[in-house]
């Protein structure tokens, strides 16, 4: 990777003076912050990119030949896993054409600045780009949303309209999967919320490996098991800047994040604990889940007659941008506020600012 990209960062928390625990030759550089190891980086390196290889392997996420888009925001976690795919699909010859696909909503000050990081992991790793933007979609800027509907709802809209534009970037690109960089962290905080909502439908498929094989195109998470924390460390040389969405409020999703934080420091293994509760959960069988169709209008799937994408344009271009925001019982991706996507609001005040984020497939 190329060290010289964005600015400073916080170097990893620095282990003593022993010797690595499991190269038992160099010093340990770092405390691994998923098992507590003391390890040296070279072993850090390996181990970080062997339990993502394992996590492919175990799961066949992939099949030779496959077409993958892997969604590319520019931001920490979808830019490792760019760089990371890459390598190991060279490496253990996963045979498969890997693609950048970026969504670009229309954030001025934000999305333009980290597209910037993915044109030039276009160059770095050698991967073809393909960015759509909302305008030519929907001919709606996030910027133009804002304007119309204030601070509170508009991750409703961004999350909504993201999830199908990267179906529909996908469809271009005609791939088999859309690979995402949602992480450990990131499930753990979904099953949370999905609990403290009573949202049993998406509890139900949050911690899926996989999602929407029934639906346009599947979905998957190599860093289901990878911890936020490392993935921060992996490439502390290289990709230095984060980007934090400058309209994501700080919601409900902040406060299951920190809660995971406050358990993770106590013990390191809750944030895995949490995901594994989530797969074990068993949904009663007199338990009515929303039955899957498609969008009269627009073809996408949905629950409804028409998808949440296409009521929430209608309320936008008939001037009543509040029309679908809030839940809709049963409405597909019918998320109810901003929670699903404000994320990350951290103690210090330059992390206040959430980011996008639907884990919602
Ligand atoms: N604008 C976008 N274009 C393409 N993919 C996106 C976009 N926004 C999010 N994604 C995908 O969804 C994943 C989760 O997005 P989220 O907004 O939660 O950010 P994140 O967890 O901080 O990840 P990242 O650091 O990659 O932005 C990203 O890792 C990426 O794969």
């Amino acid at each position: 990777m190329d060290p010289a990209v964005d600015g400073p960062r916080q170097p990893p928390a620095r282990a003593g003076s022993r010797l690595c625990t499991r190269c038992g030759e160099r010093k340990a550089a770092l405390k691994r912050p998923k098992t507590l190891e003391q390890i040296c980086r070279e072993c850090f390196y390996i181990v970080f990119e062997d339990e993502i290889h394992q996590t492919i392997v175990e799961n066949n996420l992939f099949k030779p030949g496959d077409r993958v888009a892997i969604g590319a925001s520019g931001g920490k976690d979808s830019t490792v896993l760019a760089y990371v795919l890459s390598e190991l699909n060279h490496r253990h010859k996963y045979c498969l054409d890997l693609f950048l696909l970026s969504v670009d909503e229309g954030i001025t000050g934000y999305r333009d600045d980290s597209l910037e990081t993915v044109k030039r992991n276009e160059i770095q790793y050698g991967l073809p780009l393909k960015i759509i933007s909302y305008k030519d979609l929907y001919g709606w800027t996030m910027d133009d949303i804002v304007k119309a509907i204030g601070l509170k709802n508009n991750c409703t809209f961004c999350g909504v309209f993201r999830r199908q534009a990267l179906d529909r970037g996908a469809a271009l690109l005609k791939v088999d999967k859309i690979v995402t960089g949602h992480n450990a962290d990131d499930i753990a905080e979904t099953v949370l919320l999905n609990i403290l909502r009573g949202d049993i439908a998406r509890l139900s498929r949050c911690t899926f490996i996989t999602t929407g094989e029934d639906g346009p195109i599947p979905r998957c998470k190599p860093f289901k098991y990878t911890y936020e924390k490392e993935i921060v460390i992996y490439p502390y040389y290289a990709i230095s800047h984060i980007f934090s969405c400058i309209y994501s409020p700080n919601a409900y999703r902040g406060f299951a994040r920190e809660f995971i934080k406050d358990l993770e420091r106590m013990r390191p293994r809750a944030i895995l604990d949490i995901i594994k509760s989530g797969e074990n959960f068993r949904i009663s069988t007199t338990t009515r889940m929303p039955e899957q169709g498609t969008c009269e209008r627009c073809g996408y799937i949905s629950s409804q007659k028409l998808c949440k994408a296409c009521v929430l344009l209608d309320g936008l271009n008939r001037g009543l941008p509040k029309l679908g925001v809030g839940r809709t019982k049963g409405v597909a991706g019918g998320d109810s506020d901003c929670e699903q996507q404000a994320k990350r609001p951290e103690r210090s005040r330059s992390s206040l600012q959430g980011k996008h984020g639907n884990i919602d497939f």
